[in-house]
């Protein structure tokens, strides 16, 4: 895979507090990169220092292995939502586009196509701040794809979206990495990370916790569960080989079972005992907003063994 971006190393420092400590991952031509973290972690200060609005304490940034990194070629959703108010959609859409130096002409028939791709059509010429929260937030969307940008860096995107929206902005950003674009996503929607994300680097308190692609990650830190329908007495369920926690919804109806990273499932569910009621049952790995939660709450046994290195 062709790397687009690297981050080498970095450290950052706010004052004598150290907000990155080496920091590194790439982004390839094609992928979507997932960036995610808890509040505070460090992702828009990465992010930011991607893009030139600060700049590394340490260690270093590179695009296609040179160490500017070229505006023009890269689109950018910050967090920070907003556009000048009080101009029109389309005139404020080809002057972020001439600023890339992206040409006229060409810059307008992608804006009237996306316009329309994006429920816009005939908001042309609507003054931006006539536009509701979510419809400026496509604007401003498409203000960051137009120029054809080979690196795409999106922060929390999602957002403030409806679910229409939402699959409107998942499909356009596949798209995209299927034409090449090289994608960053910062979100807080694992549940859109885990379905989007081809690799994904997680940051706590500005250091690196994971790094790899979502199946190297799943294998690795999202351990097994199994979610038994049916009424069972919780200790009987507790005493199960390799399991690390039990929880049970009221009247003990449904139970899910946390267990152990090594165990075999067939071996394991080979020796459930005759006693365990079951009514259904499904085995399968924990998510990657469970994984999310262990980590911020300091539970995963993995990052507690030291077990970082994706
Ligand atoms: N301009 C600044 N001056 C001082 N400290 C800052 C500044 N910007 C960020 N920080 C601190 O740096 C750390 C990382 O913040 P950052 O905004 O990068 O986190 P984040 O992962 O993007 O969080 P969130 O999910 O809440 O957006 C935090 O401790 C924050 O308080």
């Amino acid at each position: 895979m062709e790397k687009i971006l690297a981050v080498n190393s970095i450290g950052k420092f706010f004052k004598d507090k150290k907000v990155l400590d080496q920091i590194s991952f790439d982004v390839h031509k094609g992928e979507i990169m997932a960036i995610l973290g808890p509040n505070g972690a460090g992702k828009s200060t990465t992010i930011r220092n991607i893009m030139g609005i600060m700049y590394p304490d340490e260690g270093s940034i590179s695009f296609h292995g040179r160490k500017e990194v070229p505006r023009n070629k890269i689109g950018y959703l910050p967090e920070e939502r907003g556009l000048y108010k009080n101009v029109k959609v389309m005139d404020i859409l080809l002057y972020l586009a001439d600023l890339k130096d992206y040409p006229l002409k060409k810059a307008k028939e992608r804006a009237l196509d996306y316009l329309e791709k994006f429920d816009l059509k005939g908001k042309e010429n609507v003054s931006v701040e006539e536009l509701s929260k979510g419809m400026g937030q496509k604007v401003q969307f498409i203000a960051s794809i137009l120029h054809e940008p080979e690196m795409l860096i999106l922060d929390e995107p999602f957002s403030g979206l409806d679910p229409v929206s939402q699959e409107l902005f998942k499909e356009e950003i596949r798209n995209l990495a299927n034409q090449g674009t090289a994608i960053l996503l910062s979100s807080h929607q694992m549940n859109l990370v885990e379905e989007m994300a081809d690799r994904l680097f997680m940051i706590h308190k500005g250091k690196k916790v994971i790094y790899g692609t979502m199946d190297e990650v799943k294998e690795q830190y999202a351990n097994f569960k199994c979610t038994i329908k049916g009424v069972n007495d919780r200790s009987l369920l507790d005493d199960l080989p390799n399991v690390q926690r039990v929880e049970q919804n009221e009247g003990g109806t449904t139970s899910v079972l946390y267990l152990d990273n090594e165990v075999h499932p067939s071996a394991w569910l080979k020796n459930l005992p005759e006693g365990v009621n079951i009514q259904e049952l499904i085995f399968d790995r924990i998510t990657l907003h469970e994984i999310f939660i262990q980590i911020a709450t300091g539970k995963n046994l993995a990052v507690e063994a030291g077990d970082l290195d994706a």
